[in-house]
């Protein structure tokens, strides 16, 4: 399904709702920090999970006690979407429930 790219304003309201992402270029991006690369895993293969059931998949980095989320639409020619913006605000309601920060 095509999906329109978002204007600068709608970019800069949406991210005023999602404290500690930051759009870089067409892309959006966080660090988490987690207690231990176990509970760092266990929030990427959340994340994972979230991805399958929206079909929008980020770029996801397992380091040692962080993960690292890269999130575009290749559809729309690697620009920032609503579908961005819905993934960022999912894994957000579930990173602290690992302990994320
Ligand atoms: C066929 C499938 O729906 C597409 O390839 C989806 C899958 N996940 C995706 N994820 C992202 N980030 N951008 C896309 O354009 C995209 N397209």
């Amino acid at each position: 399904m095509a999906v329109a790219p978002l204007s600068q304003k709608e970019i800069e309201d949406r991210l005023a709702e999602l404290p500690g992402w930051s759009a870089d270029g067409d892309r959006l991006t966080r660090t988490y920090r987690l207690p231990s690369h176990f509970a760092a895993a266990a929030l990427v293969t959340h994340i994972a999970r979230i991805q399958d059931e929206l079909d929008h998949h980020s770029d996801c980095t397992l380091g040692y006690h962080s993960v690292d989320l890269t999130i575009t639409t290749h559809s729309a020619g690697g620009t920032l979407t609503e579908k961005d913006f819905t993934l960022a605000r999912r894994v957000e309601d579930i990173a602290p429930g690992h302990g994320a920060h």
